[in-house]
């Protein structure tokens, strides 16, 4: 196959961050995503309506002009967010979804929660009522616990638990990492809990972390696995399940932030991710089950119309930049000067 058509993407989990680096990076993903649901993990962080409305504005103010890419906007869940603020949320119209971040678990994440069970069951029970999701940052934060088990003992601790207690509750687990997590999500109902699949954790494994040296553009949070658990996620996203659908994470740090005694979690695949995925589903040989992980099952889920714009990606290798300069410093593409071989092209 030398070209693909597909309806226009979607991005289910990026940071489009703000001011500079807002303005620097919102065009690489406008060029291929038609919709970007925008995590709210700002310095301070989104937490109110007023906030995600004036955040919305500021996106629309950066994207270039004639592109058509939707901003979804989300809340950040704190110990202290107020049931009402959800029925102002879902009021707004440009609320999409409350995200946990339990506190101390990733970039940006010191406001999110203490103790979700004692503090937020109200809050919840609204968004069972609102039928707003609610999308989280899926990693236990206790020090003592392995950085490689925090996911799997979120699973068990916090998701199970949750997910029990209120059924009706939208749930999307993002950027999943383990094998533990594909089969807690094949175990789920289908719409009603969900997982997005980022294109660093369907192509790399944790010895990428270390490859020749340390390698601080591969370092992300929930940290790179074994390579049983990327083969898991690969299966599951290429079987064609509604439940996993496309969500980038891509996170922009300062490439001086990056590369750091102590360096910023986070990996800009922006520019790069509808090339990988379409690596990685090719390599799997289930180019046919591509559509519906990047374009049908996420809007699905979220009860939104699938795209009606297409885009195409032609076999034409290309090489993915060294780096992107900006006035405020640099920013590294995951992938770096490597060649990929489907490039992206415009809307038809
Ligand atoms: N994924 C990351 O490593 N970093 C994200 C935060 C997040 O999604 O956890 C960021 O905002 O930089
Ligand atoms: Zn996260
Ligand atoms: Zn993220």
């Amino acid at each position: 196959m030398e070209e693909i058509s597909l309806v226009r993407p979607d991005d289910w989990h990026l940071h489009l961050r703000d001011g500079d680096v807002l303005e620097a990076v919102v065009s690489h993903s406008a060029e291929h995503f038609g919709r970007a649901i925008v995590m709210p993990n700002l310095k301070p962080p989104v937490t109110t309506t007023a906030a995600a409305v004036a955040y919305q504005n500021s996106i629309f103010k950066a994207l270039p002009k004639d592109t058509v890419f939707t901003p979804l906007m989300t809340l950040y869940l704190t110990d202290n967010t107020h049931p009402d603020e959800i029925k102002l949320a879902k009021r707004s119209g440009v609320i999409y979804a409350v995200k946990l971040y339990p506190a101390g678990a990733t970039t940006n994440s010191q406001d999110g929660v203490t103790d979700l069970f004692g503090k937020c069951l109200p809050v919840l029970e609204e968004m069972v009522e609102q039928n707003m999701p609610l999308l989280v940052h899926g990693e236990v934060t206790d020090p003592e616990v392995d950085i490689f088990d925090r996911e799997k003992i979120f699973i068990d601790t916090i998701l199970r638990p949750l997910i029990q207690k209120l059924p009706k509750l939208k749930v999307v687990m993002e950027h999943i990492t383990t094998q533990d997590a594909v089969r807690f999500i094949e175990s789920c109902e289908e719409g009603t809990v969900a997982a997005t699949v980022t294109p660093q954790h369907l192509l790399l494994n944790r010895n990428s972390l270390f490859q020749g040296g340390l390698q601080p553009h591969n370092y992300c949070l929930p940290v790179l696995k074994r390579e049983i658990h990327r083969q898991a996620i690969v299966s599951a996203v290429t079987s064609g399940n509604k439940r996993f659908f496309l969500g980038t994470d891509s996170a922009p740090h300062e490439r001086k932030r990056k590369e750091s005694s102590c360096g910023c979690a986070g990996i800009y695949s922006a520019p790069v991710a509808l090339s990988l995925y379409a690596k990685v589903f090719e390599e799997a040989d289930a180019l046919d089950k591509l559509e519906a992980f990047t374009s049908f099952n996420g809007p699905d889920f979220y009860g939104l119309p699938r795209n009606s714009s297409k885009i195409k990606l032609i076999r034409s290798p290309w090489k993915v930049p060294e780096s992107y300069t900006y006035a405020f410093g640099e920013l590294i593409p995951m992938f770096t000067g490597q060649t990929l071989e489907w490039l992206p092209s415009s809307s038809i």
